[in-house]
């Protein structure tokens, strides 16, 4: 038998299993008296998210705009219940009031499934991701931050110093942002996290460049694997399948482990995640670090996590591998580079779009730089400054990185609705929250569509209804690096409008349209806009 004919024999028996699964899923639901649109609607939906015939976030957002009036809806998922919330005061009891029976994400995710990413905190499970995040969280403290700042700002001075120099003749430069961008944040994550230098904005052909952006391509195996996966679990464990690749699984062990065995046989120490790991991994790394902490309430960041107590039943130290602390460098690289660079792009391509919004914008930063008497610009210096802290917020808002958020259910739970009838969540059902959706709510922002930082002044940000707001998530399981997010775009953002203004130009997309893609923010158009020199 030739190949193609055992792929297409594979596929449609994966195919057969998925639908008859599907169905199960399906009719079960339409018993719970909430609306729903036949096993079909959802079956077909899933075919156009999978066969890459409509984005992913369009399916969601669309889905979530049919159905008005409605707390909650079914929602899509291959192997167990779904649901979407629709209504901000559930999110916040999912995600806070009663986190204890929501702390998972999808449980699809675990070992089994891939020794990489089923390890990485994202993918942790109860005790085991609480430990971790402990571990984890006094990597983020704000002096921890603070001692990476200078690492980043190398970064974001070798971008403007790479696009002073191609702007030098005709005093403008055309980039493409997601290129651009992505290489400062794959420069910036590399230091910081990695601890070595990326150089992926000089070196122009870059193969660690190229490699990073193979690690966003979700091809055609990689949806058969999870596919087979949850269809037929087994048969993916016997065949000993993963959906790490080889080449990037070497690469996260000669970055991590061989790096940390090499820094403690040199005694080598160096400001950067690896280096905290190590701490960690030697349960040397203290929360408290009270001398340089940094005054919290006295900084602009109004989006970034609140950290809580999270602690585990079972404190007992988990027996962690080689491979888990892989794992953890491993989501800070991937959730580092790529959301960031998002968004960028998309409060680049908002300052474009609305001149008076830049203007406001470029008179802080001036009014900063003057301060500084030619110094670089400072950790508290950056964080003090209220308006950029309302353009991100905003731009977080208008265009979300992370479209959705996810929780597993753990055990029965009852849902009461505003009209009087009782949803019974059960054990394994999950639950989507879809922030883009929600961001984009009348019931929750005026007029939504319009990009507004003002929503985010001292004056009116106190109105926003609690769980509305979800760019990094929300409760205990929140994003844990929203602190070193926010500081690499405001670092690259204060430097570009120090010398350069973004500017429309004719390769500008009109709108912004997402192309189909299982990826959240694939666009048909990219964002090209023009650096123009300010002196
Ligand atoms: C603009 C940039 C970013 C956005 C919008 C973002 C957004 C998110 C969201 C929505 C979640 C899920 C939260 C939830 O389930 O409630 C998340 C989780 C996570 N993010 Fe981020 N993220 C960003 C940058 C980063 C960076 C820079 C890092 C690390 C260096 C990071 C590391 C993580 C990790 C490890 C988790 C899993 C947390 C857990 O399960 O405990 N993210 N992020």
């Amino acid at each position: 038998m030739d190949l193609t004919l055992i792929i297409v024999w594979i596929t449609t028996f994966a195919g057969f299993l998925l639908y008859r699964k599907l169905k199960g899923i399906y009719d079960d639901l339409e018993s719970l008296g909430i609306p729903y649109e036949g096993a079909m609607k959802g079956w077909m939906t899933m075919f156009k998210i999978f066969g890459a015939k409509e984005n992913f976030m369009d399916s969601i957002t669309d889905q979530y705009n049919r159905f008005k009036g409605q707390q909650i809806i079914p929602s899509f998922s291959l192997t167990k219940r779904a649901f979407m919330i629709r209504d901000a005061a559930f999110i916040k009891q999912i995600t806070i009031k009663d986190f204890d029976t929501f702390v998972n994400h999808d449980k699809n995710l675990n070992p089994d499934m891939d020794k990489l990413s089923g390890r990485m905190l994202f993918a942790l499970f109860d005790d085991e991701w609480r430990n971790m995040r402990n571990i984890l969280s006094p990597i983020f403290t704000s002096s921890k931050m603070k001692m990476m700042f200078g690492i980043l700002s190398d970064c974001a001075t070798d971008f403007i110093d790479h696009y002073e120099e191609k702007a030098k003749s005709t005093g403008n430069v055309v980039i493409n942002c997601k290129e651009s961008f992505s290489r400062y944040t794959v420069d910036g994550i590399c230091s910081a996290v990695l601890g070595f230098k990326g150089d992926c904005i000089k070196n122009e052909d870059s193969e660690l460049f190229k490699f990073t952006m193979s690690l966003q391509k979700v091809d055609f195996w990689t949806i058969l694997k999870i596919i087979v996966f949850m269809v037929a679990h087994k048969l993916y464990v016997l065949l000993k399948l993963q959906l790490t690749r080889k080449d990037v699984y070497d690469f996260f062990y000669n970055a991590i482990i061989k790096v940390m065995k090499e820094r403690e046989q040199k005694e080598i120490f160096r400001p950067d995640v690896i280096q905290l790991l190590m701490q960690a991994k030697k349960g040397q790394l203290e929360t408290q670090d009270k001398e340089n902490e940094v005054n919290e309430a006295e900084l602009s960041n109004f989006s970034a996590n609140i950290e809580y107590d999270v602690k585990a039943k079972n404190t007992k130290l988990t027996n962690w591998t080689d491979e888990h602390y892989m794992a953890q460098g491993m989501i800070f690289f991937l959730a580092g580079f790529d959301t960031t660079n998002i968004l960028l792009q998309v409060t680049t391509y908002s300052l474009a779009k609305n001149k008076e919004i830049q203007q406001k914008l470029i008179d802080e930063v001036d009014e900063v730089v003057a301060s500084l008497d030619g110094a670089q610009v400072t950790y508290e210096a950056l964080h003090k400054m209220k308006y950029l802290d309302m353009v991100i917020s905003e731009a977080l808002r208008f265009w979300p990185p992370a479209g959705v958020i996810t929780r597993e259910c753990s055990k029965d739970y009852n849902l009461k609705l505003n009209d009087g009838k009782t949803i019974k969540l059960r054990e394994s059902d999950i639950i989507t929250m879809p922030t883009y959706a929600i961001h984009h709510d009348e019931r929750y922002y005026e007029d939504p569509d319009k990009f507004d930082p003002e929503r985010f002044s001292d004056e009116r940000k106190g109105s926003i209804v609690d769980g509305a707001y979800l760019p990094f998530g929300s409760g205990p399981r929140v994003c844990i690096g929203s602190r070193f997010a926010l500081m690499e775009a405001k670092l690259l953002l204060f430097n570009v409008l120090r010398k350069f203004s973004f500017e429309v130009c004719d390769k500008t997309p009109e709108k912004l349209e997402l192309a189909p893609s299982l990826t959240n923010f694939e666009l048909k158009t990219p964002i090209v806009v023009s650096l123009k020199s300010r002196n």
